[in-house]
């Protein structure tokens, strides 16, 4: 089945409302050159989306319930995931299954993967029995994954050689916006593909924005974590601060929330950081990999990060506390070890 048919018109260098009916939408106003965002829905019927099959290989925190939100629309999904019992729920739920990445873009048009970082995502894509070896001309590859510049250009490059498409689409967003549809794309690569996926895309996400060239959605989506995780460490001292002069944090996260500091984080993550709980939604072990990969990037360009040099030493030591797979507000734990060991 070709693609084409049902991919949605885009309308270049507009932000388009939320519509009512995503022909008729609106442009709300400019963003910057190259770049497109949208918001859902997508135009496609229920019985269009199940005419393109999909394949979904990595079903993780992230992976899971953005293939869950594509069979619950319509779509004809076939997944794989390393440790085939997570595809048990989603083929339940009427996903088809394929015992190795090869053999599902073998199967599927459109094929996304959500890998852990680049070493899973290269290997997924390009090792033995990988994407590669299945896809061919006339089908896609979305990498959602978070991963470095050069990772996705290489898998970029393998894609393309087989003359199938390929788009870097990592996501901004964690598990509840996955969950919610909600994920927003920040995309680079074919741009063919980038429209062909739009409606899949628009299922999982509230926005996606086109950034040209491959290795623009991987530095986007990294300055954006490494704000995030910066933002985080600081949040963490700032609680263990307060406590230590007596105020009681829990108003600190208030007054925080009504400021011009206010983040969702924040309010989201603050009321379990007082109780040392973490459940994980982000797994710090993620968080401490972006923060590696984006001071990576800033070295590549002479950029100077202390702040997130020091955040990221932070991180490493909650790693060596054991604590990579809680949450990433759990780098609260490192400052802690560090206050204790000083006692
Ligand atoms: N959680 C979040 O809030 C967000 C995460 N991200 C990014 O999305 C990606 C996935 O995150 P998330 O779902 O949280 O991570 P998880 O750790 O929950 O899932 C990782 C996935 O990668 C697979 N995997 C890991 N190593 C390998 C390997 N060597 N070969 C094959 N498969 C492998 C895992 O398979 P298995 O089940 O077998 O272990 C699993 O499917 C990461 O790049 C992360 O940085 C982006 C936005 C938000
Ligand atoms: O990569 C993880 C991002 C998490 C978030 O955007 O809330």
């Amino acid at each position: 089945m070709a693609l084409c048919s049902i991919f949605c018109p885009l309308i270049p260098l507009r932000f388009r409302s939320k519509p009512i009916s995503p022909f008729l939408s609106k442009p709300l106003f400019s963003l910057s050159f190259r770049v497109y965002s949208s918001q859902q829905p997508s135009p496609s019927t229920k019985d269009e989306l199940g005419t393109v099959s999909i394949g979904f290989l990595g079903l993780g925190i992230m992976g899971s319930p953005m293939a869950q939100n594509l069979i619950k629309a319509g779509c004809d999904v076939t997944v794989w995931n390393r440790t085939k019992s997570k595809c048990d729920p989603l083929i339940g739920l009427g996903a088809k299954y394929k015992s190795s990445p090869e053999e599902v873009t073998a199967a599927c048009d459109l094929t996304f993967a959500m890998l852990a970082d680049p070493e899973s995502a290269i290997d997924v894509a390009c090792g033995k029995n990988g994407a590669v070896s299945g896809i061919s001309s006339g089908k896609g590859y979305v990498d959602v994954s978070t991963v470095d510049a050069a990772s996705s250009m290489l898998i970029s490059k393998q894609i393309k050689d087989t003359g199938a498409l390929f788009l870097e689409a990592p996501v901004s967003g964690s598990k509840k916006p996955a969950e919610d549809g909600q994920l927003i794309f920040l995309t680079a690569g074919d741009k063919l593909l980038y429209e062909k996926a739009a409606p899949f895309l628009d299922i999982m996400g509230k926005s996606r924005f086109y950034l040209g060239e491959v290795g623009n959605g991987a530095a986007m989506k990294l300055v954006v974590n490494m704000i995030m995780g910066s933002m985080m460490a600081s949040f963490a001292e700032g609680i263990l601060l307060s406590e230590k002069v007596g105020l009681d944090p829990n108003v600190l996260v208030e007054v925080v929330s009504q400021g011009a500091i206010n983040a969702p984080m924040y309010s989201l993550k603050g009321p379990s950081m007082i109780k040392s709980v973490y459940p994980t939604a982000f797994p710090l072990k993620h968080q401490q990999k972006d923060m590696r990969l984006a001071l990576g990037l800033a070295e590549s360009v002479s950029q100077s990060t202390p702040i997130a040099a020091a955040a990221n030493e932070l991180y490493k030591v909650a790693k060596s506390y054991g604590l990579s797979d809680e949450d990433f507000s759990a780098v609260i734990e490192a400052l802690k070890a560090a206050k204790s060991q000083k006692a």
